[in-house]
């Protein structure tokens, strides 16, 4: 810290540069204005010792000038001030939330088991050199005690120059003094010797373990004393270059030895360019520093260079995870953690534990991030788009979020993977319709599914209109209890598309682009769930009316920034988030993650085909339980597919013996809205026609204590009817 010079007007010192001319009688007469327009401070040179310069860390204490703004009365003094923002909180930031604490001891831990294990697996070397050194130790102990005791260390230079000077005089009288030192340390021998005896004794009377107990205090200690200086008797563990604590002085190294001019030119002016408005602290398994890059430099172009940092750093790629801050886009957030993302052990997925349900309304664990913090996603209300090239883990990802589909029994799932591999196989018991291939037959059959689903939003948003004018969607959207009502068809749909480029590629791309487009805007509110999963998001092979309508974004390892900013959206790569930082296959799995709050780099959870059987058991039996199994009709139901009777026999009004058409037809609306929605009495007398069993007749009833009659149907006529049929059903 240096404190600057203050320029004191009344100061009439000479600057250096000038020299005193000794007053006599032809000293000149000195013009104090002139002299005083002279002066000047002199140049402060940069302090080059790297001890001195100062940590841009490190709070400005600097005394405030005198004479500054005299307004500034009813403020805090600037030293108090200064005094608290030196005030450290009391617990270390590591220490203040439960996750800290746990990542600290956890950490603490594996280290710890560590250098445990490391030296157990070496425990009968360490014994056989023990054995070894220990007698060596006894004896160099003794002979170092009897040294000790005849104190001939002390003097023993001066008597030696006594005796050379042949000094006998001064010989005697340094000698008597060693004599008399001696004396007392010869005691002191005798009775750590006696007490030795006296402990043997006890030790070899006393009980075995006291003797086994002092043997491995003992012996070690004799063996460190007998071992050569130059060999240890264990071995060192060997820490290599598994963590390091970041410190101001790394990170700003690091950032330095980017090649970023801006950031180069800016530290060469001022060493403070680069900023921590916060102190470098732990979080979870590693340390953050926040740093304001010097001005005009944007976080992003560090990110850029996430490979260099990580040089700079002298650490593997994924050890170093730098991403925007917030507050402003020259922040940067660095997380070094304590050791590379590939060797922290993710933990299992939260699903493939027995007692997990999902619920598509809510959120469910997905990912987790560099510090192994879980990310939620939820399913409802969502479209997501999965890029990545071949090896980035998207498949996996995706099928991820159908396996948590599954285990919502009310969620139908159908898909096609267009790859032909057969990734998705596993899921086939909890799907209604399946494809697998690139053949026409299967893009073509992939294509006639787009079609189906455009029809099966536009028949769902009747039903949601329906039910809003009943006041059960008040947004019209699905509500939980839509989804759960049977005959709703308001149930959540989850239509999957892996390697969509294949069927956009394809002859029928155009029309699919276009239809998949409208599906995307019409179904979200409905309950269809869109999930796209692509290896090459050009404009060909992924329309842009999709990109720009998906919400949920999942940009696993690409190859460039087109690819990037096709998943992740116009100027993402520009704002930082690149997941062009993510090396296929090795990376597998990482990506960048947008809709679901803050953008980060997630890595999915990974479940093999094994566990993801497993999942679908479990699937099936919350799917029998809920009535759903096999599954959902395999043929999709393209038009108003109804049984008029059965209906009829659902809805029928308790124990009554007849009822109103109009009663059941607000009944069968209720059911069925896009078939029945809107019925009058009289069309359902009219659908009853083929049904000669039926009779249309007169049905009285009181309200309000008066006598009604309207047009309706007895119960007994509907069950005659049902059972005509299928006699007839079971004729044919
Ligand atoms: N979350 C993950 N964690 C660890 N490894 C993963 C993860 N996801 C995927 N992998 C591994 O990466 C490999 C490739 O994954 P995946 O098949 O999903 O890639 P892809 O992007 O779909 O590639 P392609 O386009 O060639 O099919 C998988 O075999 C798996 O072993």
């Amino acid at each position: 810290m240096s404190i600057a010079a203050q320029p004191d007007p009344d100061d009439f010192d000479l600057t250096p540069g000038e020299t005193e001319t000794p007053a006599g009688p032809d000293a000149e007469v000195v013009d104090l204005t002139e002299v005083r327009s002279r002066r000047v401070t002199p140049p402060v040179e940069p302090d080059t010792d790297p001890d001195k310069v100062e940590d841009a860390e490190s709070i400005d204490d600097t005394p405030p000038e005198d004479g500054g703004p005299v307004d500034m009365a009813d403020d805090i003094p600037a030293e108090i001030l200064d005094r608290r923002k030196d005030r450290r909180p009391i617990l270390a930031d590591w220490a203040r939330s439960w996750r800290g604490v746990k990542a600290m001891a956890k950490h603490q831990t594996k280290d710890a088991g560590y250098v445990l294990a490391y030296h157990a697996v070496r425990s009968p070397k360490y014994a056989g050199k023990v054995a070894l050194w220990a007698p060596v130790g006894a004896v160099r102990g003794i002979g170092r005690a009897l040294h000790w005791a005849m104190a001939e260390e002390g003097n023993w230079a001066l008597r030696q120059a006594a005796a050379q000077r042949g000094e006998a005089d001064v010989w005697l009288k340094l000698d008597a003094r060693r004599q008399r030192q001696s004396v007392w340390r010869w005691w002191v021998l005798a009775f750590a010797a006696l007490a030795a005896v006296v402990g043997t004794v006890v030790l070899a009377f006393g009980p075995a373990w006291w003797s086994y107990l002092a043997a491995v205090i003992v012996v070690p200690l004799l063996a460190t004393v007998g071992r050569p200086a130059d060999r240890p008797i264990t071995d060192r563990v060997s820490e290599g270059n598994r963590y390091r604590k970041l410190t101001a002085e790394l990170v700003r190294r690091a950032l330095t030895s980017l090649q970023l001019a801006a950031i180069n030119s800016a530290v060469a002016k001022d060493p403070k360019a680069i900023a921590f408005p916060h102190d470098i602290h732990r979080d979870g398994p590693g340390h953050i520093a926040i740093v304001d890059l010097p001005y005009g430099v944007e976080a992003s172009e560090v990110i850029a260079r996430r490979g260099k940092l990580a040089s700079a750093l002298r650490l593997p790629l994924d050890q170093v995870w730098p991403e925007p801050a917030p507050g402003h886009t020259g922040r940067l957030a660095l997380w070094v953690g304590y050791e590379p993302a590939s060797q922290m052990k993710q933990p299992a997925w939260p699903l493939l534990s027995d007692s997990a349900k999902v619920d598509v309304f809510q959120a469910f664990a997905f990912a987790t991030t560099p510090r192994l913090d879980t990310v939620s996603v939820d399913l409802m209300f969502r479209n997501f788009l999965f890029g990545g090239q071949p090896g980035s883990g998207k498949t996996f990802a995706l099928r991820d979020l159908i396996l948590a589909a599954a285990l919502d029994p009310r969620t139908e799932i159908r898909g096609y993977e267009l790859k032909g591999v057969g990734d998705f196989a596993v899921l086939e018991p909890v799907m209604a319709e399946y494809g697998n291939g690139f053949d026409d037959e299967t893009l073509a059959r992939c294509f006639a599914f787009i079609e189906w689903l455009y029809e099966e939003a536009r028949r769902r948003s009747k039903r949601i209109e329906h039910y809003a004018r009943m006041g059960k969607a008040p947004e019209n959207k699905v509500t939980p209890e839509l989804a759960r009502l049977k005959g709703s068809g308001l149930h959540p749909l989850v239509a999957w598309f892996d390697e969509l480029q294949e069927l956009m590629t394809s002859k029928y791309g155009k029309d699919a682009g276009e239809l998949l487009e409208k599906v995307i805007k019409l179904g979200r509110a409905l309950g269809i769930i869109i999930l796209i999963g692509t290896q090459i998001p050009d404009k060909d092979s992924l329309p842009t009316g999709i990109t720009r309508n998906v919400n949920s974004r999942f940009c696993l390892s690409v190859a460039d920034q087109t690819a990037n900013d096709m998943i992740l959206g116009t100027s993402a790569y520009k704002l930082g988030y690149r997941a062009t930082v993510f090396q296929p296959v090795t990376e597998a799995g990482w990506g960048i993650l947008r809709g679901f709050g803050k953008v980060q780099s997630v890595r999915s959870y990974y479940v093999d085909t094994t566990a993801a059987a497993r999942i679908v058991a479990r699937a099936v039996a919350l799917r029998t339980a809920a009535g759903n199994v096999p599954v959902f009709p395999a043929e999709r139901e393209v038009g108003p597919v109804h049984d008029l009777l059965a209906d009829l026999a659902q809805v029928w009004p308790g124990d009554e013996k007849s009822a109103w058409n109009e009663t059941l037809c607000a009944a069968l609306a209720e059911l069925r809205p896009d078939v029945y929605g809107g019925w009058e009495a009289a069309q359902l007398t009219a659908a009853l026609k083929p049904h000669p069993a039926i009779k249309v007749g007169d049905v009285g009833r009181r309200i309000e204590g008066r006598a009604v009659t309207r047009r309706g149907i007895k119960h007994a006529d509907l069950l005659s009817a049902i059972a005509e049929r299928n006699r007839k059903r079971a004729a044919d």
